[in-house]
């Protein structure tokens, strides 16, 4: 048995990957939805699967849990077929767009997934954990937008799964709400959980995810750390304040673009920022409280979903 507070059914130790992709395609009908994927998921893990919409992300998550099938390639769940009823004990998982039981209380909706597993998470501490105690006898279909992605994400930990794929958990909640979520998903991670998750909010990636995957036209394009997908598309801002318009500093070397802000700081968007920032100096050009940054995830994002197309 598992003690109660564990929300990781642990299974012997491994390090072979608990969910892997290798060269997958799959289409539907004349569209490509996924072209030669590779990727491996191991223990312990966070992984943000980035992408633009239609990038094939959802195709991917319906792979790994075997709700698909590939055309080609391999899939792997807990290194077995992901189709097979023993593999789905140890994931939990959140498909996009899914409507909670309209009719039943969030009680008879716990116990009716907690009894698909051996040794699952009391109820009772599921619903505190999730802040839904007070919601407990309310039908699945009156509660709020926020109330229902949270038993959602509940329901997919009840059964203390090994590995947890949520496809745009928070989608359309406000911030509280995201924040009261990505808690849950922390303390889960921290026991020992492994996590994979999409979304189209890029901090929420940057917030629960030690690794990214970018995934543009049924491939990826780049797998790395938040820092690594940033030094890919090698971009800084430079700004600082200044009386000169911004065509002034189009021709330090370089630099991408110049804006003015509202607050009449300039901001020069580079690929080389110390060669700009030497420039700026060795030219005279007058400035004060410079600063430097590296690109966001998003404009890292952005720029190599942008290269992809063009
Ligand atoms: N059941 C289906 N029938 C036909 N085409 C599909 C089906 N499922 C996905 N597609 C197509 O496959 C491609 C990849 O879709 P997918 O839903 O995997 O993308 P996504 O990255 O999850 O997009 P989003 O961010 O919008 O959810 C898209 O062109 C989509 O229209």
């Amino acid at each position: 048995m598992t003690s109660p507070a564990a929300l990781v059914q642990r299974h012997p130790t491994t390090t072979a990957p608990l969910a892997s992709a290798e060269a997958v395609t799959k289409s539907f009908g004349r569209t490509a939805a996924l072209t030669g994927v590779s990727l491996q998921i191991h223990p312990g893990e966070s992984v943000g699967l980035l992408g633009p919409n239609g990038a094939g992300k959802s195709t991917l998550i319906g792979l790994l849990s075997g709700l698909r099938r590939p055309d080609s390639g391999t899939v792997r769940l807990f290194g077995e077929n992901p189709s097979h009823p023993r593999t789905r004990l140890r994931l939990g998982i959140t498909p996009q767009a899914t409507a909670v039981p309209q009719n039943l209380t969030v009680h008879e909706a716990v116990q009716f997934v907690a009894r698909h597993y051996p040794d699952p998470i009391p109820s009772a501490q599921l619903l505190k954990d999730f802040g839904l105690v007070e919601a407990e006898r309310k039908q699945c279909g009156g509660l709020s937008g926020g109330q229902q992605r949270r038993l959602l994400v509940a329901l997919a930990l009840v059964g203390r799964p090994e590995l947890v794929i949520l496809d745009e958990p928070t989608t359309g909640l406000d911030v509280d709400a995201r924040e009261t979520l990505w808690s849950q998903l922390r303390t889960y991670r921290s026991s020992g959980g492994t996590l994979l998750i999409t979304s189209h909010y890029l901090e929420e990636i940057q917030a629960l995810s030690s690794r990214v995957v970018v995934i543009d036209r049924g491939t990826v394009i780049a797998d790395g750390t938040v820092d690594d997908i940033r030094s890919r598309v090698a971009v800084s801002k430079v700004s600082f304040l200044t009386d000169l318009p911004a065509s002034s500093f189009l021709c330090l070397p370089g630099t991408v673009d110049v804006t003015v802000a509202d607050t009449g700081r300039t901001t020069v968007v580079t690929q080389d920022a110390d060669a700009t920032v030497r420039q700026l100096v060795q030219d005279g050009l007058p400035f004060s409280q410079l600063e430097v940054h590296g690109a966001t995830l998003e404009e890292a994002f952005l720029s190599l979903t942008a290269k992809e197309q063009q």
